[in-house]
């Protein structure tokens, strides 16, 4: 079905739903239904050069995050990760919510044995399983799962009036997607049990970018061109040596500081098994700007 499903994305150039064959999910049993030809509800999609820009499009539910919407996410990521004319992803929201968290009306009623045995939230968050750069470009409400979404990204731009927080505390659960494990790397201790113990300390995105959480913060309406500024850079590098790179930053959040040192070293030894680390270092010494092939 993926491949079946390339053409179109790669063409498509207007942020409207894409008529394809998809599958859904039913909220209640995380079952798979295909059915063929059924419009993204929950996304709007389009490509700026070699950039595919993702924007979740519940407006009136702030863009809460329910199952269908991670069907559609999940689907789409998958079809620009395995499309050679695509180098970076950028993930965005409305103006006023990235995403208001999972969808409380949508799980408020399932009991621990569903949960369990069906594994909620597992597939939600493959987001993680994709090699190519993902930028998040928040503006509004992230909170919850917003806020866990946009963790699992690469990198965060934030509008000057996004807001951050992890309210699950509230409603009588716990963060379940990160909240309580990326944000303390990202923020540290204090600052991320303070958010999550109460569920109503929220981080301004100046407050995010202090913290590290967020690495530039910009006026709402130029976020999401300078994340795809950002990402058209990241998508003209050479394609393996990007994917490279990204895994190894991501392995410092897995394993001890040797270990990750070691496999970044190997990683480094390889890059000059490519013939871009030829082109690279070779158009460095000839003073001229360098052409990559991903090879
Ligand atoms: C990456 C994988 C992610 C996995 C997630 C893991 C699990 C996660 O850790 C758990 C959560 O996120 S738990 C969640 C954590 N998040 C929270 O606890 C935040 C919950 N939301 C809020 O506190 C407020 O909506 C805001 C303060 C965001 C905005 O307030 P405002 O400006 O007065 O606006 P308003 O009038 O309130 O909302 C407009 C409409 O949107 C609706 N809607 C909004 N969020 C919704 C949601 N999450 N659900 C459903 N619907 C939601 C709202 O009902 C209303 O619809 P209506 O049909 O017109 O009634």
């Amino acid at each position: 079905m993926f491949s079946a499903l390339r053409q179109p994305l790669a063409r498509a150039s207007a942020a409207k739903p894409l008529a394809r064959a998809f599958s859904v999910y039913s909220p209640v049993k995380n079952a798979v239904a295909p059915v063929q030809n059924a419009k993204l509800e929950y996304l709007l999609t389009e490509t700026r050069g070699r950039v595919a820009l993702v924007t979740l499009h519940r407006p009136k539910a702030l863009n809460a995050l329910c199952n269908g919407l991670f069907v559609e996410l999940n689907q789409v990521l998958k079809e620009y990760d395995n499309n050679s004319e695509i180098g970076a992803i950028v993930l965005t929201g409305s103006e006023r919510a990235f995403a208001a968290g999972a969808d409380i009306k949508e799980m408020k009623d399932r009991n621990f044995i569903e949960n369990y045995t069906q594994d909620f939230l597992g597939h939600w968050v493959d987001i993680i399983k994709i090699r190519k750069p993902i930028i998040a470009a928040v503006n509004g409400f992230a909170l919850g799962g917003g806020c866990e979404l946009a963790m699992m990204c690469d990198i965060i731009y934030a509008g000057d009036k996004a807001v951050f927080g992890q309210p699950e505390i509230k409603l009588g659960t716990i963060p379940g997607a990160g909240g309580t494990q990326r944000l303390v790397k990202a923020v540290g201790k204090s600052k991320a049990m303070e958010m999550c113990l109460t569920g109503s300390v929220n981080l301004t995105a100046e407050e995010a970018e202090r913290a590290g959480l967020v690495s530039k913060v910009l006026p709402a309406d130029q976020v999401v061109d300078e994340a795809v500024k950002t990402a058209e850079k990241i998508a003209n590098l050479s394609q393996p040596i990007v994917q490279m790179c990204k895994d190894a930053i991501n392995q410092s959040f897995e394993i001890p500081l040797s270990a990750g040192l070691n496999f970044e070293r190997r990683l480094f030894h390889s890059t000059f098994a490519t013939h871009d680390q030829k082109e690279g270092m070779g158009a460095f010494a000839e003073k001229r700007k360098a052409k990559f092939t991903n090879n």
